[in-house]
């Protein structure tokens, strides 16, 4: 039975396994900060700590509006979105170290409490459904009302000026993203024997050849985004070209081209979470009971 235990431990394994995922271009990880100065490894550690609490809220929240329409129960899930991302910026500082993970995974979360409560079945199939319907319109909301903010987030400046909808539009779009490529990268790279870690770089690259990533654009423009693209879609091509492609020393040469230019895919970094937090619930759903899922040591 998926509960709010099981739910809030995946949420947070997903999050620390992405963290310490290493190397990793452009982003934290447990040997350097990419192209943060304002955040490190032990820093996303205080924040998971900070959020981690909330994803049980997040599913209880879902819950208990169950019964209520989709606006009226993103609604109430935005209020403990909110007071989760304020815990997150107490605990680092008012760095923003999770707030895309905040959204994407508090929905995910309260998608559960609400599927559970209608007795409806929970696997990745139904959750991104669920989210998608609790999110129906929110894009169009949230930034069609942009106009009228005198105070822009990254997003809205990113949605007004190009049109892309950044981690709304994932959500809205049933985390289409994820289930479509990156999920099946993994489980892929999995099936073929690879170890956990390459796995989770191999769909992270995924991730970044498809994501429209607002942070990449809010730090390089879209000609940054074309260029993380573009990189990552050489990789995963030289990776399946050739034998013995060294992944890890093409990851740290991308790492350093990143840094230099100030690109982080933070938005990709997010959906990598996402992606886990989904095969986790497809891996304890497969075992008929809330199981923790099969683990690998995180580092
Ligand atoms: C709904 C919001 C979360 C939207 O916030 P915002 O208006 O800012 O919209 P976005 O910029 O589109 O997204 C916010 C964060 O989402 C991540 N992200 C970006 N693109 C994507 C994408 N295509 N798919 C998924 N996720 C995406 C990204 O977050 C990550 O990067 C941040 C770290 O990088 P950094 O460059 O350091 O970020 P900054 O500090 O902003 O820049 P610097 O100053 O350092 O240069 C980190 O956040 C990662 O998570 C985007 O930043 C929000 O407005 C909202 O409504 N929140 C309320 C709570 C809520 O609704 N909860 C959900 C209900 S349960
Ligand atoms: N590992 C990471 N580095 C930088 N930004 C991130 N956002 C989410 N995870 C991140």
């Amino acid at each position: 039975m998926i509960n709010a235990a099981t739910i809030s431990d995946l949420a947070r394994y997903a999050l620390l396994r992405e963290v310490s995922l290493s190397p990793k271009p452009g982003l934290v990880d447990r040997y350097n900060n990419g192209a943060h100065t304002d955040m490190d490894y032990a820093l996303f550690l205080l924040s998971i700590d900070a959020i981690s609490p909330f994803f049980k809220l997040f599913y209880e929240q879902g819950s208990v509006t169950a019964n209520l329409s989709p606006p009226l129960a993103l609604q109430a899930l935005r209020k403990t979105g909110i007071a989760c991302e304020q815990a997150m910026f107490k605990a680092t500082g008012g760095v923003n170290t999770h707030k895309g993970a905040v959204f994407a995974l508090g929905l995910l979360c309260g998608a559960a409490g609400r599927l559970t409560a209608k007795h409806h079945t929970v696997n990745v199939a139904t959750l991104c459904a669920e989210v998608s319907a609790i999110c129906h319109n929110l894009t169009e909301k949230d930034l069609g009302q942009a106009k009228r903010n005198n105070t822009l987030t990254a997003g809205e400046k990113i949605y007004l000026t190009y049109g892309l909808s950044g981690a709304r539009g994932e959500a809205e779009g049933g985390f289409a993203t994820v289930c479509r490529y990156a999920l099946p990268a993994y489980t892929g790279a999995l099936t073929q024997g690879m170890p956990a870690d390459h796995a989770e770089l191999i769909s992270l690259l995924t991730l970044m050849s498809y994501n429209e990533d607002t942070n990449v654009i809010s730090r390089a423009g879209l000609s940054g985004l074309k260029f993380v693209q573009q990189q990552a879609q050489k990789i995963l091509f030289a990776l399946k070209e050739e034998g013995d492609f060294d992944l890890r020393h093409q990851t740290e040469a991308l790492n350093a081209a990143f840094t230099s230019q100030g690109i982080s895919p933070g938005g990709s970094a997010d959906l990598l979470s996402v992606m886990l937090f989904l095969y986790y619930i497809q891996v304890a759903f497969s075992k008929g009971e809330g199981a923790s899922a099969e683990r690998e040591s995180v580092c």
